[in-house]
């Protein structure tokens, strides 16, 4: 199907913009009854299915079938085609930043959330289309301590004084503006850090145990300690380790007021498996996460 024809359909004297439609039924069917342009008289049903898919590049197309009903004919396909949305993602990132700035207004943003939950990979994205500066926690540290990693600090000091640093990290963040901060995993388990933090809007990025653990075993565990206890294939131990921590924090991290459940986006996409869901995605979802939270006055859980 030709592509403009497919983004603006012309029903009657209505126009579907297949973009918005799209954005809002992420996929499903729509069904609207209308007089046709030339034959005002007839009333029709006609049904738009429209099935999301995304490609090896990452790259969304839609699928589309346009039928005609009516009660005295059978049901006959007027358009069918598809289209790729791929550049879609960017620009609705873009007009929820727009809509949501404002209420942000120059706070600063925390994510929160596991090891590998794509904090860094997220905050860059919103930090990026917010025009904010992005600030990572654990390099704020290593920068406090010459370049010393977070894994020979952890080795040279323990975690309590690694805690500590964090902490006065974050104390220093809360003074400043216009920031997105990716926070270590950890951070959130020290009552201190949410004063702090309550400065800004904290967004909870909640992945399931498995993906986390696939994201880390492809890259391993060598910048991320409190991985480095377990025997085993690579998988396996991260989700092991994965799992106790998060039984330990789970309640901490629901203390942000946004969550992004990466299991209710796939939901809405019509995806089977997170993986499937880019970080755009991630960051849209954060944005409009910001927005209802503002409704509850500013708490999530
Ligand atoms: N939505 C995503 N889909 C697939 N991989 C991702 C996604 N987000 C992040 N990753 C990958 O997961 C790993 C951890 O991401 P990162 O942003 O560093 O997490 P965190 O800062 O929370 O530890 C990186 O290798 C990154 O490329
Ligand atoms: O979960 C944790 O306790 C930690 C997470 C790490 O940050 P990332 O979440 O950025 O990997 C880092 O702060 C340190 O290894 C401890």
């Amino acid at each position: 199907m030709d592509v403009k024809l497919a983004q603006r359909m012309q029903f009657s004297t209505t126009w579907i913009d297949l973009d918005k439609l799209v954005r809002k039924h992420p996929s499903g069917s729509l069904r609207f009854t209308r007089g046709l342009k030339e034959k005002q008289k007839l009333p029709v049903v006609v049904s738009a299915h429209f099935r999301p898919k995304r490609n090896k590049n990452g790259h969304r197309s839609v699928s589309l079938e346009v039928l005609f009903s009516h009660k005295n004919f059978p049901a006959t396909v007027l358009e069918s085609g598809s289209f790729h949305v791929s550049s879609d993602e960017s620009l609705i990132l873009k007009n929820r930043s727009e809509e949501v700035g404002p209420y942000i207004n120059g706070r600063c943003i925390y994510l929160v959330g596991m090891m590998g939950s794509g904090k860094t990979t997220v905050g860059k994205i919103l930090s990026q289309v917010l025009g904010y500066s992005f600030c990572d926690c654990d390099t704020l540290v290593e920068q406090e301590l010459d370049g010393t990693s977070v894994a020979e600090i952890f080795k040279l000091y323990g975690e309590g004084f690694f805690r500590n640093k964090e902490t006065e990290a974050l104390r220093k963040l809360s003074m400043m503006h216009r920031l997105v901060v990716s926070t270590g995993g950890g951070a959130v388990i020290q009552p201190i850090n949410w004063k702090y933090m309550q400065k800004g809007i904290s967004i909870w990025l909640d992945v399931p145990l498995e993906a986390l653990a696939q994201r880390i075993a492809a890259v391993g565990t060598n910048s991320r300690p409190l991985l480095h206890h377990e025997s085993g294939d690579e998988y396996s131990k991260v989700f092991r380790r994965l799992s106790i921590l998060l039984e330990e924090r789970g309640e901490c991290y629901a203390n942000a007021n946004a969550r992004v459940s990466l299991e209710k986006i796939a939901a809405k996409l019509g995806y089977r498996d997170v993986s499937s869901i880019t970080p755009t995605a991630i960051a849209i979802e954060a944005l409009e996460q910001i927005e209802i939270s503002r409704g509850r006055g500013g708490h999530c859980l």
